[in-house]
């Protein structure tokens, strides 16, 4: 606990937004993550569950004909393409099909970085690694994000979810929710890809449960007292070892598989080649390695990234 000298205690510490008026789901921004898909397809169908007194909440297919053809993208990686370079890229229709998907969206729901764009958008994805339930954040200074990670954390005690932050100044990316003012990734698995599977399902829709009790709190005007948060910072892309043409020459090692969040120490078993020589992780720290053998990312030459625990220290929070 931090006393003395600071004034940590003084209730002009409570950080002030503004009523979180309108949220959307995406769900689809990956065609084949199937959960999220039938989710948000649900609630476009009936909306009941998460309606919520004051708040305006639109779910919503960010990548329909990803969806349609149940694969990631069509043209390129939706969760890719929110770049400001793409957002204000001229070209029309002939533009990727995601690019021009990506200014729809920004039109709709943001503009990314302007006081119009909506307050929060929740991305339903799905991953084929162990990962359990994962919420992803994009920074470590937003304290009304942060409240929400511990809010949601307690009201899913005893199960567990974890928070994984991407503020890695290479391995961020330009992800559909970035055009809200708090973008809040959702990641749970294992599901394969194009499987639905109802553990997996039914998790998501919980979680969202008390995303969207925690929004309806703090507009009601409920104070959040300071409090802290255990996440998972991105620090390094791990790639399969390859040969001289790019093809991989071995797999994740059989200790490592499934062993997402386990911390991995240097010299732990890391990869298996197909020959039954093992590679150890080299590192000169202990690491919590994360999408171990994720099927999306053998195109992005990554088959886990490792992670270091953290506890992130977030102000009391109050509507203003
Ligand atoms: C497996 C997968 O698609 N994961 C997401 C993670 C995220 O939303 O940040 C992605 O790579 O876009
Ligand atoms: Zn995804």
């Amino acid at each position: 606990m931090s006393n003395g000298s600071s004034s940590n205690n003084n209730n002009n510490n409570t950080a002030r937004f503004d009523a979180a008026r309108r949220v959307a789901i995406f769900g689809g921004t990956h065609g084949n993550e199937m959960s999220g898909v039938t989710l948000v397809n649900l609630w476009m169908q009936n909306s009941a569950e998460i309606q919520r007194k004051g708040l305006e909440i639109k779910p919503f297919i960010t990548n329909p004909k990803a969806v349609e053809k149940c694969v990631r993208y069509v043209d390129t990686d939706l969760n890719r393409a929110f770049t400001q370079e793409n957002l204000s890229a001229t070209g029309g229709d002939e533009l990727p099909y995601e690019v021009q998907r990506a200014q729809e969206i920004n039109r709709m729901f943001g503009p990314k970085g302007s006081a119009e764009a909506y307050d929060v958008i929740f991305d339903l994805h799905n991953t084929t690694s162990n990962m359990g339930c994962t919420l992803i954040l994009e920074s470590s200074k937003d304290a009304f994000n942060l409240q929400m990670m511990n809010y949601i954390k307690k009201a899913f005690a005893p199960a567990s979810c974890l928070v994984l932050l991407n503020e890695h100044p290479l391995l961020k990316y330009s992800t559909s929710r970035s055009v809200a003012k708090h973008p809040v990734g959702m990641e749970v698995g294992p599901q394969p890809q194009g499987v639905l599977r109802s553990n997996i399902f039914e998790a998501m829709r919980v979680i969202l449960k008390h995303a969207l009790d925690f929004i309806s709190l703090f507009n009601e005007g409920m104070e959040f007292p300071p409090c802290t948060v255990e996440v998972f910072r991105v620090l390094e892309r791990m790639d399969y070892p390859r040969d001289a043409n790019g093809n991989i020459i071995a797999m994740v090692h059989p200790n490592l598989q499934d062993c997402d969040w386990e911390p991995l120490n240097p010299g732990d078993p890391m990869f298996q080649t197909f020959d039954g020589k093992t590679i150890h992780y080299q590192g000169s720290s202990t690491v919590y390695p994360t999408f171990i053998n994720e099927a999306a990312y053998y195109e992005k030459q990554q088959a886990f990234v490792t992670t270091r625990r953290e506890t992130l220290a977030a102000s009391a929070i109050r509507k203003a």
